[in-house]
């Protein structure tokens, strides 16, 4: 029987063919010859068998011949969510990935960063990246901008204007010794975040947030970190950094904070590790740490395009997942190279088999639970699944529409392949050009509706 919200209002949309999503119970659900409903607010009205047609023309008021049919290559599945993406470093990404973490920041980054003063020059990176992740197939993604407020606040308007769902984070830093233009005074970040999160939550983005964004605790003191903590609690959200990237890192972090037990505990410390926290990495994380994740809720963010970029470390995900730690994926452009989630899919496999190959008793992630944790596991890790991850009657309709045989495309395919067979290709072999429309929230976002630069 379809699953369907008669109370929702009228009916947008309606699609015809193959659905793959996850649910809580299998990491690959396949739903053939299905038929699902958008509603005018973007929501997913109802999900049912394409025998069920005429009782759902009848219940939801639309005709048979509004029915958009898929074609035997193609398939619908849930946008992707980026759960760590550096949106000002894109202008170096591909370059620049032969130093470890710290030399990288002070030789790269920050100088590159500190540009975006420079309201015209942000203006250009962040409307490509919007678009370039946007088109790559994802749906939503978590940013971290500069510690400039006004180009940070002009993300949110570019991702708000291109239809992506979005948390923005102004960084925070009041310590680097590389780099001393790049950073703030204490004073400065704390009402500097305050003055980004009023503005930004005024514009009234339906798909836009900020999140609180201490850069990682080498780059802060101890008063700004626990002043961002109370940022977080009293306007209830989000939070992200980094933790864990690296042997040195966590060395230095140590010195840094004699007085707390571990890395993680810095962060518990000053009321950073909430449920709406998600931190970057944790390639190092102990047993002991993993667990003050679970029992606080706080999320990872998988990024091995990045580490095997820095050399930083290989995370041990089936042990994070083992712990009952929320994770989800994340491209962390400019360490990562590549913007697309679909890279990000590929490196999570990657690092799985070279745990494999070091120790042949560890339980490789299948590609099936990749799908997951690129969909599905990331809206959880961001708390966004009551919205987003996949097609559940009642969530926004977030969804890739996908052709594995797209003309002049990279998939070669000699005869129709099942679902399954197509998943497996497009994760594995695809790219844009396979993804002939995306849609956020029910709104259609690629193809773009403004000329493509
Ligand atoms: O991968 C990373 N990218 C960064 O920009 C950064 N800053 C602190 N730690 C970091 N790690
Ligand atoms: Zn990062």
């Amino acid at each position: 029987m379809a699953d369907t919200d008669r109370s929702a209002c009228a009916i947008s949309r309606v699609y015809r063919g193959t659905f793959i999503h996850s649910t809580h119970k299998s990491a690959v659900q396949i739903l053939e010859d299905a038929l699902l409903g958008v509603n005018t607010e973007g929501k997913i009205a109802f999900i049912g068998k394409g025998e069920e047609l005429h009782k759902l023309t009848q219940t939801f008021g639309f005709s048979p011949a509004e029915v958009t049919q898929l074609t035997q290559n193609e398939f619908f599945m849930p946008g992707m969510v980026d759960t760590h993406i550096h949106a000002s470093q894109y202008s170096y990404a591909g370059t620049a990935l032969d130093l470890p973490l710290l030399q990288w920041l002070n030789t790269y980054t920050f100088p590159v960063e500190s540009r975006f003063k420079d309201l015209e020059f942000a203006n250009k990176i962040y409307t490509q990246i919007v678009k370039r992740t946007l088109r790559n197939g994802t749906t939503t993604a978590c940013y971290f901008a500069t510690i400039h407020t006004d180009a940070s606040l002009l993300l949110g308007q570019i991702a708000n204007d291109f239809g992506q769902r979005a948390l923005v984070g102004k960084v925070c830093m009041d310590r680097n010794n590389a780099v001393k233009h790049y950073k703030e005074a204490l004073q400065e970040s704390q009402e500097e975040t305050c003055r980004f999160i009023a503005e930004l939550l005024h514009k009234k983005y339906p798909l836009v947030k900020p999140v609180v964004t201490p850069r990682f605790a080498l780059s802060c003191t101890g008063a700004l970190l626990r002043q961002l903590g109370a940022i977080a609690k009293n306007n209830n959200l989000h939070i992200q950094s980094h933790i864990s990237e690296t042997v040195e890192e966590v060395k230095l972090v140590k010195e840094l904070f004699p007085e707390s037990d571990s890395y993680t505990d810095v962060y518990h410390k000053h009321n950073l590790l909430t449920e709406k926290t998600l931190m970057a990495h944790g390639c190092y994380l102990s047993d002991e740490e993993l667990d003050l994740f679970r029992e606080t809720g706080a999320s990872l963010s998988h990024c091995p395009g990045s580490n095997f970029s820095l050399c930083s470390g290989v995370l041990n995900v089936r042990n994070v997942l083992n712990h009952k730690v929320k994770l989800g994926l994340g491209t962390d452009v400019a360490g990562g190279y590549s913007a697309s989630m679909l890279d990000a899919v590929r490196r999570t496999l990657d690092a799985s088999k070279v745990l494999t190959i070091q120790d042949p008793e560890h339980d490789t992630l299948s590609f099936e639970e990749v799908f997951r944790l690129a969909t599905l596991g990331g809206s959880q890790a961001l708390s966004l699944e009551d919205q987003t991850g996949n097609f559940e009657v009642g969530k926004d309709f977030d969804a890739l529409r996908v052709n594995v045989a797209a003309p002049g495309g990279p998939i070669d395919l000699i005869q129709f392949e099942e679902p399954k067979i197509m998943l497996e290709k497009f994760l594995n072999l695809g790219d844009d050009r396979n993804i002939v429309e995306v849609f956020v929230a029910g709104r259609k976002v690629v193809p773009f509706t403004e000329p493509a630069e």
